[in-house]
């Protein structure tokens, strides 16, 4: 009930031992706290903060438009109604090295395991579109080493985002990775690498944890989770996914909606309210008020 009673610092030591396990980490993308008890009753090992999911969710497109206090705020409603580790993305940092610092602070604030920051120019834009731009490899290490040295919980894991592969092709994404690694990048993540080989490439050349990023419709093919644990990726990302089922599922709901004028056939496709209720802990409330759960609830699946 109320949420999650693992402290954050709890959550992030148990997310560095889980990283230097050699079991890929899955972690799903939350588009609300609520989806964030999803993943993890369905057993995946940590939750991902997208984003392009909050600005989504804003009705914005990703070319950093939201705040750090949006970010921030976002990943501790999510943080907090999760046992899990959460990684979230913290885009360029929201400003110069000095911002980056306080953006550390504040996410770390929020309670995240592990946050990444990217060496994309502002504004930046999706990692798996053309016509991205990168910053210069002093001011991607400058954000990197702003990052690590304004952290207070070490086990605060700091992942460099390299945008490099997509602009300047695979050796270039593997020098970068390698500077951000040696400005004390606790783990990489080579966005939009177009195949398993370039991954085993990045692998073979940098001995941090590597992510991969599933995201569907990006340059990157979706490989299964024994692919990319063959070639030694140690975390996975769904980051958009959920929203994208769920908007998927909204819109042909509401095209139901306006053709049969009744969504009765679209009942046995929802979630049911015992299984939100069941998702809510909404029971557990009686500890305060035994008032409260004192209804029969459909049980219907
Ligand atoms: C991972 C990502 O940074 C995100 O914000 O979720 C995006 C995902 C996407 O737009 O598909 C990305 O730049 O890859
Ligand atoms: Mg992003």
């Amino acid at each position: 009930m109320l949420y999650s009673t693992v402290p954050a610092a709890e959550k992030r030591a148990r997310f560095r031992a889980a990283l230097d396990s050699g079991v890929l980490q899955r972690l799903p993308g939350a588009f609300n706290p609520l989806s964030a008890r999803l993943i993890q009753e369905k057993g995946f090992e940590g939750v991902y903060i997208s984003g392009a999911v909050i600005a989504a969710d804003l009705g914005l497109p990703d070319i950093g438009f939201t705040t750090l206090t949006e970010v921030a705020t976002r990943g501790g409603q999510i943080s907090r109604m999760t046992d899990l580790p959460t990684l979230i993305d913290a885009d360029t940092g929201f400003g110069e090295p000095m911002n980056v610092a306080r953006t550390v602070q504040e996410l770390e604030n929020a309670g995240v395991a592990g946050l990444h920051i990217e060496d994309q120019v502002n504004p930046k834009r999706c990692g798996h579109l053309d016509g991205k731009a990168v910053v210069d490899a002093d001011t991607a290490v400058k954000r990197i080493k702003a990052a690590v040295d304004a952290r207070r919980d070490p086990n605060l894991l700091v992942m460099a985002r390299t945008d490099v592969r997509g602009v300047e092709g695979l050796g270039a994404a593997i020098d970068r990775a390698k500077q951000l690694v040696d400005a004390g990048a606790d783990a990489l993540f080579p966005e939009a690498m177009a195949s398993l080989e370039e991954f085993e490439a990045m692998r073979a050349a940098i001995d941090v944890p590597i992510l991969a990023n599933m995201t569907e419709f990006g340059k990157s093919e979706l490989f299964t989770n024994k692919q990319l644990a063959d070639v030694g990726v140690n975390l996975v990302i769904y980051p958009v996914s959920l929203l994208r089922i769920a908007m998927g599922a909204a819109e042909r709901g509401l095209d139901r909606l306006v053709d049969e004028g009744s969504l009765k056939g679209e009942v046995a496709g929802m979630q049911t309210r015992a299984r939100l209720y069941e998702l809510l802990d909404y029971e557990a409330y009686n500890a305060f008020d035994t008032s409260l759960f004192n209804f029969d609830v459909p049980t219907a699946r």
